[in-house]
C-alpha cells in the first residue's frame, strides 16, 4: 500500500498473508481474505505456480508474533477456470484456497461479507484496501498490515482513454488514482467497501500501472467479488 498509514491491529480481521515455502522458511507473497472458516478468497495470479503454499490469519506484524495467528497449510487451490495469466486484462483474477481445517474466530479473526451478486458501487463510494504489499512503486513491503481510503472510481471514468481505457472489463473495479494505491505484494487482498455503515469485501487486488504503483488516473484495478458470487458459492460449498 503506497499512502495511507499502519492500521489499528487486527481491524481488518478477514484479511489473510498467503505465503510460500522458501527452504525452511515462508515469505509473504499476497493478501487474501477469509470468506467461510475453510475457506480464504485470493488473486488467481497469486497462485498461478505450484508453490508450497501457508496462510497466516490474525496476522497485524509479520515479523512479530502476537499470539492471536493462526498458520494453516492450504490444502487445496481452486483457480477460476477462465483465468489466463497471459491476459490479465480479462479478468477472472479471483481463486479460492481450501483450508484443511476450520479457522477458529475470534476478536482477530472474522470472516469477511461479500456483497449481493452483481452489486454496483457508485462512484466516489468510501472503500479502504489493505495490505502489506509494497510502500511505494521500487519500494519494500510493509511489516505490518496497511490501509488506504481509495474511493471508488465508476467504469464510465475509468475506461476513459487518458485512465485505464475502454479494454477495461465490467467485472473489474477501478478504486483511487491519486498518491494512495496497493502496490506489488496487496495482490489478492480485498478492498474493504463502506454500504450503509458495514464493510463488505467488493475486490480483490488484481493490478496497477506498470508505470508505477500510484501512477495518476490509473486506479488500482480489482477483480469486482459481486460478479463471481455463484461461482464463489458453488467452489466453497464443496467438501
Ligand atoms: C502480476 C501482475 C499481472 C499483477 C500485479 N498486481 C499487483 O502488483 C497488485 F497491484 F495487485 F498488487 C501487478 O500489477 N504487477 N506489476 C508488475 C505491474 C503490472 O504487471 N501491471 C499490469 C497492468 C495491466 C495489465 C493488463 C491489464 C494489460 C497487466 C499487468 C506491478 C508493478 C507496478 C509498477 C512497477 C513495478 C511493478
Amino acid at each position: 500500500v503506497v499512502g495511507g498509514k499502519v492500521a489499528k491491529p487486527h481491524s481488518w480481521p478477514w484479511q489473510v498473508s498467503l505465503q510460500v515455502q522458501s527452504g525452511s522458511s515462508f515469505f509473504h507473497i499476497c493478501g487474501g481474505s477469509l470468506i467461510r472458516k475453510g475457506w480464504v478468497m485470493t488473486a488467481a495470479h497469486c497462485v498461478d505456480r505450484p508453490e508450497t503454499y501457508r496462510v497466516v490469519l490474525g496476522a497485524h506484524n509479520l515479523d512479530r508474533n502476537d499470539g492471536l495467528e493462526q498458520i494453516m497449510p492450504v490444502s487445496r487451490v481452486i483457480i477460476h477456470p477462465q483465468w489466463n495469466m497471459r491476459n490479465v486484462g480479462a479478468g477472472f483474477d479471483i481463486a479460492l484456497l481450501q483450508l484443511p481445517t476450520a479457522a477458529t474466530l475470534n476478536s482477530a479473526v472474522q470472516l469477511a461479507v461479500l456483497p449481493p451478486s452483481g452489486q454496483i458501487l457508485p462512484n466516489n463510494n468510501p472503500c479502504y484496501i489493505t495490505g502489506w504489499g509494497l510502500t511505494s512503486t521500487n519500494g519494500s513491503l510493509s511489516n505490518s498490515l496497511k490501509q488506504a481510503r481509495l474511493p471508488i472510481v465508476d467504469h464510465q471514468t475509468c475506461s476513459r482513454p487518458d485512465w485505464w481505457g475502454s479494454s477495461l472489463k465490467t467485472t473489474l473495479i477501478c478504486a483511487g488514482g491519486g498518491s494512495d494505491s496497493g502496490c506489488n505484494g496487496d495482490s489478492g487482498g480485498p478492498l474493504n467497501c463502506q454500504v450503509e455503515g458495514r464493510y463488505y469485501v467488493h475486490g480483490v487486488t488484481s493490478f496497477v500501472s506498470g508505470a508505477g504503483c500510484n501512477t495518476f488516473q490509473k486506479p488500482t484495478v480489482f477483480t469486482r467479488v459481486s460478479a463471481y458470487i455463484d461461482w464463489i458459492n458453488n467452489v466453497s460449498s464443496l467438501m
